[in-house]
């Protein structure tokens, strides 16, 4: 890792209650506590991709939420750009919130479907001062739109209103609106078509190469990983088994798990050279949009 280093943990771990024993418990006391995740030692360099890959269960999600601190760590160290935050209250947290974003695998949950698009994206504008009023928000809110590769006026529909694709590119939307400088993906692309999915992984590299973020993609194919990061980190049991570039990791896995996970991956339908289209131009093709944009998928 060359950049400078925004997140880091140090021999993070996280204990959560038995959420099985608690729902079956019939005395009293505090349910058993599980061990999620255990000596994570992880650094995530500004502007750098790291994807988490592992089978389901292994913890990336938990991994994820904890390096957003939106689980605090039960042992180790997190530091953000070199401030400690391992312990900090939501008080302490609400300005590097703005810094770290999530994005989720389901944005027909994530969304509010009451809210007009353009409203869903104003809200953390208002939330963190960063918008002069309904007016501006409204148009910082058109500007994303166009930043995702949807028109403008997408801001006066509802969540119902979008396909799949669409509606995942205004979660990014989200996502971005605050400038952040990390964004944590927890499978962003599992529930879409394959060229959705293309168009969304070409979308998050512009993304990240143009606004400089640290990206973690969470993912359980290893496939998708390999064409938009840079590094990638293999858990299992809630351990990082193995580490290291994309390149050197797949052409060499080095701990039998990697190897077993790399045996599993299909043939390749996300193929690596669709990372290099126009992420705009492609969307206007296949989501219907017409945003601008002269690029196509492939
Ligand atoms: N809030 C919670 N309370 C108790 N246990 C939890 C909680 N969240 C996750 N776990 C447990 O922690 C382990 C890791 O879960 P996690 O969701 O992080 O894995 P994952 O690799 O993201 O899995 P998937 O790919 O299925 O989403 C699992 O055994 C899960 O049951």
């Amino acid at each position: 890792m060359t950049a400078e280093p925004l997140i880091r943990a140090e021999g993070l771990g996280l204990s959560l209650p038995d959420r099985g024993a608690r729902a079956g418990r019939l005395g009293f006391g505090a349910p058993p506590l599980l061990d999620i995740l255990q000596d994570i030692d992880l650094t995530v360099g500004a502007g750098e991709s790291v994807g988490l890959v592992g089978e389901s269960g292994s913890g990336k999600t938990s991994l994820g939420r904890t390096l957003m601190r939106l689980y605090r760590p039960t042992a180790g160290r997190l530091t953000f750009e070199d401030r400690d935050i391992t312990g900090l209250g939501e008080g302490a947290l609400r300005p590097l919130r703005a810094d770290m974003q999530f994005i989720f695998q389901d944005p027909q949950s994530s969304l509010n479907p009451r809210a007009r698009i353009g409203e869903i994206l104003s809200q953390p504008l208002h939330a963190f001062g960063r918008a002069k009023g309904r007016r501006d928000a409204w148009a910082q809110a058109s500007a994303l739109l166009e930043r995702v590769g949807l028109p403008p006026s997408f801001a006066g529909r509802y969540p119902h209103e979008l396909s799949g694709g669409q509606r995942q590119r205004v979660g990014i939307a989200r996502a971005i609106a605050l400038k952040p400088r990390l964004v944590v993906a927890d499978e962003v692309v599992s529930g879409l078509d394959v060229s959705s999915q293309a168009q969304i992984l070409a979308l998050l590299n512009e993304l990240k190469r143009d606004l400089g973020l640290a990206l973690v993609f969470i993912s359980h194919d290893l496939s998708v990983v390999r064409v938009l990061c840079d590094r990638v980190v293999v858990l299992r049991h809630g351990r990082i088994v193995e580490e290291g570039t994309c390149e050197g990791v797949f052409a060499a896995p080095g701990d039998p798990y990697t190897q077993e996970l790399l045996a599993a991956i299909p043939l390749p339908e996300v193929q690596p050279g669709w990372i290099f289209d126009d992420a705009r131009g492609a969307a206007d093709q296949v989501d219907g949009a017409s945003a601008g944009g002269s690029g196509g998928a492939r």
